[in-house]
């Protein structure tokens, strides 16, 4: 392997210890920051997310409460336990883990969120933001990988990235994220008539697609940059990317690991909007 590992748990470590001391302080000044967390259905993966995403709170000093509910929950029930999370004001951040049994109208529910309290960035409201770079909250996982950028010293003015994927919750909102860092964006997805010839020209690709093995060596430009945003299994069961991880090595300049990558830098980011919530919580109140 050449190429050198950004480690997303290590900067998890040092970000959450951030994170810790500011809900410490908020918690002295009579403001503990509380996260709401809801879980619809019995999606394994759900289940793990939502477990670390509650264990994390406690581990870093914020209240978090978490409602978990069958599948069959009605959409009307849904938005109602929403408009009692709105009003709750122990509460300065609700998640709804995605994705929601297909009975349900998952923009609806976003939309029924509180734009304040919106700390997965999903909101229509922090959507449209994201275009003028002035959100209240970024959507965690995108948010999660600039920070990777930044710490490692990854020059992001004038370099040309591609982004694979265009979804809501990753692909478009990264693509804005990276546009205003001052490169130059192409998106792929399922339609790109030659993803290997658009990733062969990047310095920096992000994968974000869920199919494994999407990304090769042979599509990566020596010394490149590659995020995997992916999380897929192998066929033992076990827990891979979008990348080809031990080829892509042997020619990239910086990869990200899964585990141990973007993964646990979206929970992070998912306290670090928390605590931004209820600071301007605070300060309003
Ligand atoms: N409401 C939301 N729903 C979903 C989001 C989101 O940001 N908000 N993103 C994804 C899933 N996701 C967060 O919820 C998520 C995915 C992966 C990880 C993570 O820590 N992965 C670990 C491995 C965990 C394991 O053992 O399975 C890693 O990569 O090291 C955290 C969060 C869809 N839904």
């Amino acid at each position: 392997m050449t190429a050198k590992l950004i480690d997303g748990l290590a900067l998890s470590k040092t970000l959450r210890a951030d994170v810790a001391a500011r809900a410490a302080a908020l918690t002295a000044r009579g403001h503990q920051p509380g996260l709401a967390v809801v879980l619809v259905g019995d999606n394994p993966a759900s289940e793990v997310y939502v477990r670390n995403k509650v264990k994390a709170c406690e581990d870093n000093g914020l209240y978090s409460s978490y409602d978990r509910y069958p599948a069959t929950l009605s959409e009307a029930d849904l938005l109602a336990r929403i408009d009692a999370l709105n009003r709750d004001s122990r509460i300065h951040g609700i998640l709804v883990q995605l994705p929601l049994p297909a009975h349900i109208d998952s923009h609806k529910v976003i939309e029924a969120i509180a734009p304040e309290k919106d700390v997965d960035g999903f909101h229509v409201a922090n959507a449209g933001a994201l275009m003028t770079g002035k959100p209240l909250f970024r959507p965690c996982t995108p948010y999660g990988v600039m920070k990777m950028f930044e710490a490692y010293g990854i020059e992001l003015q004038g370099a040309n990235a591609v982004v694979i994927g265009r979804s809501n919750i990753v692909g478009k909102p990264m693509a804005m994220m990276l546009i205003d860092a001052g490169a130059t964006v192409t998106v792929c997805h399922s339609k790109t008539r030659d993803l290997a010839a658009h990733a062969r020209a990047a310095d920096i690709v992000v994968a974000a697609t869920g199919r494994r093995n999407l990304l090769t060596a042979d599509m990566v430009k020596p010394g490149a940059t590659v995020i995997d945003v992916g999380m897929n299994r192998d066929e033992a069961g076990k827990l891979c990317g979008d990348v080809d991880f031990a080829g892509v090595s042997t020619v990239a300049g910086h990869i990200t690991p899964v585990p141990g990558g973007v993964g646990p830098m979206t929970i992070t980011m998912l306290l670090v909007n928390t605590i931004e919530a209820a600071e301007r919580a605070a300060n309003e109140a």
